[in-house]
């Protein structure tokens, strides 16, 4: 049988460059940088299958690739997928959950302590030499063990985040979903409440749902409102679920403590964005799941998820919306 022609839309570790070419006939973009569009254009056109990061795949990119039956994203979110274009002419769509869901949360906990005990804007004071002899209250930050974390979004990266608070640090855990869900709830001793709720009881508040009609600004202004004024606030999910004008508000007016953002409502971030100068709010370059292991792990599953659904089986890692 012919191998299926498939292009690979990002640098990849070298087994699984070779699992592909055992499987396809495969064409790599070697640059970190992304692809141009016109070129993707020109690539998807000739190709069956698509290993692909984070670069729309719109209607239009479908249209311009008759032959393409597959994408697979390496990534767990999939808002840069059209998907009733992908159901519309029957494109089979992949992601990877699971395998980054202890390094994402990882990342969170680190967030959550830098923003409480202050380590980003420390670390500047002790190397800008300003570190004097004395007990300087100025310098105290906010305890993040035995607090109250509110997670919006209790989903696989969700559940690892509440984990190491709970049994870590013994904070107790309050959730938010669109359905509750009593495992989680037996398993963290975890509370599921409104949105509402959570916002006005919480210490820290998480959010980690994924980025759908749903969930674009569900934290704005009226949300910021009901925060307590010592609130960290957490956002590894997608830049756009959050209104970052409101946050920066929020932040500004002193309506919260602090922030820690691993992602924004442009990437990259502005240079002039007013959160880049502000000591309290930890930025990061959208690296939750950017670990040596985890990224190859998610590579690997994307790898496979392709060339699965190539070969007509059903892919492990199937979008859920794309189920039939
Ligand atoms: N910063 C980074 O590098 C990374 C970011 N991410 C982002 O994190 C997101 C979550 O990943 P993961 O935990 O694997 O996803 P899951 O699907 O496992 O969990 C998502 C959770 O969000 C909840 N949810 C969905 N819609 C809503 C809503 N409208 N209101 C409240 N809760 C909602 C779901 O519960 P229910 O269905 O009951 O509502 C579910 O529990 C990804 O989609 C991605 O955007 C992921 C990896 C790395
Ligand atoms: O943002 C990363 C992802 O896996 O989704």
């Amino acid at each position: 049988m012919q191998k299926p022609q498939i292009f690979i839309a990002k640098p990849i570790p070298s087994e699984v460059r070779e699992y592909l070419e055992q499987h396809a006939t495969c064409t790599f973009w070697e640059k970190e940088t992304p692809v141009p569009r016109q070129e993707l254009r020109e690539h998807v056109a000739q190709v069956e299958g698509l290993l692909t990061a984070g670069g729309k795949i719109t209607s239009e990119l479908l249209d311009a690739a008759p032959k393409l039956r597959v994408v697979s994203t390496m990534s767990v979110g999939y808002n840069h997928f059209d998907i009733p274009a992908f159901r519309k002419r029957g494109v089979i769509g992949t992601h990877t959950p699971g395998v980054l869901n202890d390094t994402v949360a990882d990342l969170v906990m680190a967030m959550m302590l830098t923003a409480g005990r202050r380590i980003s804007e420390l670390d500047r004071y002790v190397k800008d030499g300003h570190w004097q002899r004395g007990d300087n209250e100025s310098l105290f930050g906010l305890d993040i063990h035995h607090k109250i974390l509110g997670i919006i979004g209790m989903g696989g990266i969700g559940k690892a985040v509440a984990k190491r608070a709970k049994f870590g640090f013994d904070m107790s855990i309050l959730y938010h979903n669109r359905h509750r869900n009593p495992e989680v709830e037996q398993e963290f001793c975890a509370s599921y409440c409104s949105l509402d709720e959570l916002l006005q009881q919480s210490d820290l508040i998480v959010l980690m749902t994924p980025l759908t009609e749903e969930t674009r600004h569900l934290i704005g202004a009226q949300q910021f409102a009901k925060m307590k004024k010592t609130a960290i606030f957490i956002n590894a999910s997608r830049g756009q679920t959050v209104d970052e004008q409101a946050l920066i508000q929020a932040l500004q007016t002193k309506q919260i403590y602090a922030a820690g953002l691993d992602v924004f409502e442009q990437e990259p971030v502005d240079r002039d964005n007013p959160l880049l100068s502000m000591p309290n709010v930890i930025t990061l370059p959208h690296i939750g799941s950017a670990t040596e292991t985890t990224r190859d792990q998610m590579a690997m599953l994307a790898a496979q998820n392709l060339i699965a659904a190539l070969q007509g089986l059903t892919p492990p890692n199937l979008i859920p919306e794309l189920r039939s």
